[in-house]
């Protein structure tokens, strides 16, 4: 970086206090002038107890805290400065490979660490973050403590204001409905809303998914049994239907029920009858029936795994949920209440117009659950700042696809450098396109050389720049092999 750029950004920093306590003269000395360099008033203190004083009286933007102190240790003090500095940044020094304190540190609500001994740009990179992440601090104060249903199904665009109209027209009916839709597009929570506006929403509603039980017993877990109906039956059992009555029942995965159980469920079905295994018995079913499904049935009937009769009288009636990515628009909303059930600081000021068209280009595989397991992490990571796509863990991969494209995770990985390096009072982007380029350059030139034999007047020609600046980089990344061009 040269001078200029440094005393461009010295004059446009605010002018800021930052606390040091730390008693090895030395560092004090060195962090004041590095600091003060910065354009930053600079208070020292030899001691927790001599630093929280002057937290108090001056209110710094920072406070750079020693773990080691001779009274009070850092990490015991650290939240006494929270609470005298109301929430200021504070960058703890540990000693080198102290895990422990470090996660103790940040456990106990610090900003940041460096550990001993640390180079001043080192020192300064995380000065700036602090600061800069005090100054993006959301300030709104939720007074009242955000309330969030759990149950609510979230969502304005079009699909989802479909999914809103069938549920209201089904609900008060007693027919069996199929859910479908790709995995965490909210199918359950689609499930336990129709039971809740029914009219059987005062008796019980149990979801159950055929795939964890044990294959052997799953027409005993539906239906029930009879003592002695098979080794192990000691006693007579209900099963999910009979304890179901007056409720609802959620089939979930509908598609894995093996045959010989569907033949039943169609008598549920079509005669609301069945009976224990093990039982001559005939017995009512009071319950309504709802499944949910993430794969093609139509495919399965196809394969000769699903009844063509269940399958007819399954979807005559059918919600769809269509998959996040071609929703975006619930990305924002949805994003909203998350974080509002995390009583997350001013939700509406964390997700930037420009995170969210990040958001939106992902292809969210794991649909709905993913954006809110993605969400939950992002808001750990930046806790009260506004979020940035960096704090996101990346996408998870589709369907039998390893990871996500080359493309789009070289795409991914880049945007996510990019944006740590320029937050605020990192580097210019000019330093970034230069660094990015011998990042990534020489080994283009490479392939594209070997591809070539050699020929530096075929490669550039092949990149499309002039041969003498293919030449210059080439030197710039001491990559100068002879040329085999003639
Ligand atoms: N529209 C929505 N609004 C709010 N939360 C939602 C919405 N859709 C899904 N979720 C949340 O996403 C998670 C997954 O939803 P759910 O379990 O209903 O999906 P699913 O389609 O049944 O998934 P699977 O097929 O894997 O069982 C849940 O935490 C749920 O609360």
């Amino acid at each position: 970086m040269n001078s200029s750029t440094d005393a461009r950004r010295r004059t446009a920093a605010t002018q800021h206090t930052v606390l040091v306590v730390d008693d090895e003269p030395s560092i004090c000395w060195a962090l004041e002038k590095m600091l003060t360099q910065e354009g930053h008033a600079v208070v020292t203190a030899s001691s927790a107890e001599e630093g929280l004083e002057q937290a108090a009286a001056v209110q710094p933007a920072l406070v750079i805290l020693d773990v080691r102190l001779p009274k009070e240790d850092g990490i015991t003090a650290l939240p006494k400065f929270l609470a005298a500095t109301h929430d200021a940044p504070v960058v703890v020094i540990t000693a080198f490979g102290d895990l422990e304190t470090a996660v103790a540190a940040v456990k106990n609500g610090a900003t940041d660490y460096l550990t001993k001994p640390f180079k001043l740009d080192d020192a300064l990179r995380v000065c700036r973050q602090a600061i800069a992440e005090s100054e993006n601090r959301i300030t709104q104060v939720v007074t009242t403590k955000s309330e969030v249903n759990p149950t609510a199904i979230v969502g304005t665009s079009p699909a989802m204001q479909q999914v809103f109209r069938q549920i209201a027209l089904v609900a008060e009916s007693d027919l069996s409905v199929l859910i479908t839709g790709e995995t965490g597009t909210g199918k359950e929570l689609v499930a336990a809303a129709i039971h809740r506006h029914s009219r059987r929403s005062d008796g019980p509603y149990l979801p159950i998914a055929p795939v964890a039980l044990n294959p052997d017993l799953i027409e005993s877990e539906l239906f029930g049994h009879v003592k002695g109906a098979f080794t192990g039956a000691s006693d007579d059992k209900a099963g999910l239907f009979e304890r179901a009555e007056n409720g609802t029942v959620l089939l979930d995965e509908i598609g894995d029920l093996p045959l010989a159980t569907q033949v039943k469920l169609l008598r549920v079905l079509e005669q609301g009858q069945y009976s224990r295994v093990g039982d001559v018995r005939t017995r009512t079913a009071n319950v309504r029936i709802l499944a949910a499904t993430n794969c093609d049935l139509h495919e399965a009937v196809g394969k000769g795994t699903f009844r063509e009769d269940l399958f007819h009288r399954m979807t005559g009636m059918q919600i769809h949920l269509p998959p996040l990515r071609e929703r975006a628009e619930d990305i924002a909303p949805l994003c909203q209440h998350f974080l509002t059930a995390l009583q997350y600081p001013a939700p509406d000021q964390a997700i930037s117009e420009q995170l969210l068209a990040e958001l939106q280009k992902q292809p969210w595989h794991g649909n709905v659950r993913e954006l809110k397991n993605a969400v939950e992490h992002a808001a750990v990571v930046a806790r009260s700042r506004p979020l940035f796509i960096h704090d996101f863990p990346p996408p998870a991969p589709g369907r039998g696809e390893a990871s996500s494209s080359p493309q789009r995770s070289l795409e991914q990985s880049i945007s996510r450098w990019a944006v740590s390096a320029l937050e605020p009072n990192g580097e210019t982007p000019q330093d970034l396109h230069t660094k990015f380029l011998a990042a990534t350059e020489p080994t283009l030139f490479k392939i594209i050389l070997a591809h070539t034999g050699g020929n530096r007047a075929k490669a550039s020609e092949l990149l499309g720049i002039h041969r003498g600046t293919l030449r210059d980089r080439l030197r710039t990344y001491g990559l100068d092999e002879p040329d085999t061009s003639s």
